[in-house]
């Protein structure tokens, strides 16, 4: 039951049925969205499914997922700011050791929301109750990636994902209560 469309693929059985109450003028952040990755350690130690429940439970809306072997060429470009870094080589090496699961999730400042679930970049410092401070402890095998600010979601979304990989919920909104 899904239509494609030039630049998305849209889910067309709500159209024109109930919509939520809310409009998106009342939330303006409600399309926002975040690229989050289950980053090698994560897929490898099955935390997959945990860290997608974090996101469903909060009450984020998935438009894309996909499960691949990162190009080094593509994870060039998505660290860019941190090629002068020391850790640079040893993070290529880790980002590319095994798969990893790349996920865009949209809702009401999801990218502010999202870091706050992830947790500080050192699990060390990352608090009990975020992913990293649950399910890490190192800040080389962190588990997890999530867009730091709207610019940089949007520019790392165009990165990993194509336009017609993502889903357009526009329509299908009587099917949740929690997306604001
Ligand atoms: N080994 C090592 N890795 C680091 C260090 N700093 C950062 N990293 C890794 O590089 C990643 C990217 O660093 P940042 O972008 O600054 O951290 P982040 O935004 O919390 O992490 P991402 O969500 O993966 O971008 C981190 O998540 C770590 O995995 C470091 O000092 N040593
Ligand atoms: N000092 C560090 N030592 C090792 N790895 C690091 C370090 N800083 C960052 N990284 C790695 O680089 C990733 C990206 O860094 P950054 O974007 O600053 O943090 P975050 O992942 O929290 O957005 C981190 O998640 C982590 O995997
Ligand atoms: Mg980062």
């Amino acid at each position: 039951m899904w239509s494609s469309t030039r630049t998305s693929v849209s889910c067309f059985w709500g159209q024109g049925q109930v919509r939520s109450r809310s409009s998106n003028a009342d939330f303006p952040g409600i399309k926002e969205r975040t690229l989050v990755a289950v980053k090698p350690d994560g897929v490898q130690r099955r935390l997959i499914g945990e860290i997608i429940k974090r996101f469903e439970q909060r009450g984020f809306r998935l438009v894309g997922l996909k499960m691949l072997q990162a190009p080094e060429k593509l994870l060039a470009q998505h660290y860019v700011s941190l090629q002068k870094k020391p850790f640079y080589p040893s993070l290529l090496h880790y980002m590319t050791s095994g798969p990893v699961v790349a996920m865009v999730w949209e809702g009401h400042n999801v990218v502010r929301s999202s870091r706050m679930l992830v947790g500080d970049t050192d699990p060390a410092g990352a608090a009990p109750g975020t992913i990293r401070g649950d399910l890490s402890v190192h800040i080389s095998r962190n588990v997890v990636h999530a867009s730091d600010s709207v610019q940089g979601a949007e520019k790392e979304i165009s990165l990993w994902f194509q336009s017609a990989e993502l889903i357009d919920w526009e329509g299908c909104d009587h099917n949740n209560i929690y997306h604001l």
